[in-house]
This record gives C-alpha cells, sequence and structure tokens, in this order.
C-alpha cells in the first residue's frame, strides 16, 4: 500500500461512520476484501433494469462503476475502488445514490 493511500485518523472515522451509516440501510462489508456488498429485490425485471439504467447512467457522470448481477428482479452490487484496491469515498458517494434511486422505483 503506497503512503497516499494511508488514510488519516480523521479519514479513517469519517470512513467508519459512513459504513455504520450504510450498514444500517442493507450494505454489507464483504470478507477479505475491501469491498461493500448489497442485495436487492424489485416487482419485476423492468423495475429492476429501469433501476440498473438509471445507476449505469450515475456510473458513467462519475466514471465509477458498480460490480453487478441482475437475475429477473434480484440485483446484487459490489462497490470498491479498482484505481486503490480499496474502498473509496467514490463508492460511499455510489451506494449513498443507489440507495436513493431503489427508493423512488
Ligand atoms: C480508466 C478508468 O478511469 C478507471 O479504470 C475507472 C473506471 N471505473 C472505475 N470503477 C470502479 N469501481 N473503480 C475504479 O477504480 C474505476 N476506475
Amino acid at each position: 500500500m503506497s503512503k497516499s493511500q494511508v488514510l488519516g485518523k480523521e479519514q479513517s472515522q469519517l470512513l467508519c461512520s459512513h459504513l455504520l451509516f450504510l450498514r444500517a440501510t442493507g450494505w454489507m462489508e464483504v470478507e477479505e476484501r475491501d469491498a461493500i456488498f448489497k442485495e436487492l429485490h424489485f416487482k419485476t425485471f423492468n423495475q429492476a433494469f429501469g433501476f440498473m439504467s438509471r445507476v449505469a447512467l450515475q456510473a458513467e457522470k462519475m466514471n465509477h462503476h458498480p460490480e453487478w448481477f441482475n437475475v429477473y428482479n434480484k440485483v446484487q452490487i459490489t462497490l470498491t475502488t479498482h484505481d486503490c484496491g480499496g474502498l473509496s469515498k467514490r463508492d460511499i458517494k455510489m451506494a449513498k445514490f443507489i440507495d436513493k434511486i431503489a427508493l423512488s422505483m
């Protein structure tokens, strides 16, 4: 790990409080990987794919892309930052965006 990737105390406390918040909304930390995961269920495939389309547009805007898997009305999402091999502010931002869109579907 390079020095620039080591978080200061304040930054890691901030990340920790975001993670606590996200855990309460159904995100979980992936074991043996710096990543977070959530499974979402929709009523129909149309809703699931509509949700994915909205997230995809935001992902392009942010240049930050989810790892995801869809079967019918189920979407499994893993967020991590490949460039730094760990979690970053972008993952937190994306997770919050995903929760907002899922609620609006
Ligand atoms: C070259 C390109 O900008 C990078 O590979 C971007 C694209 N999308 C990305 N998405 C995610 N999740 N992590 C990244 O580090 C990342 N990097």
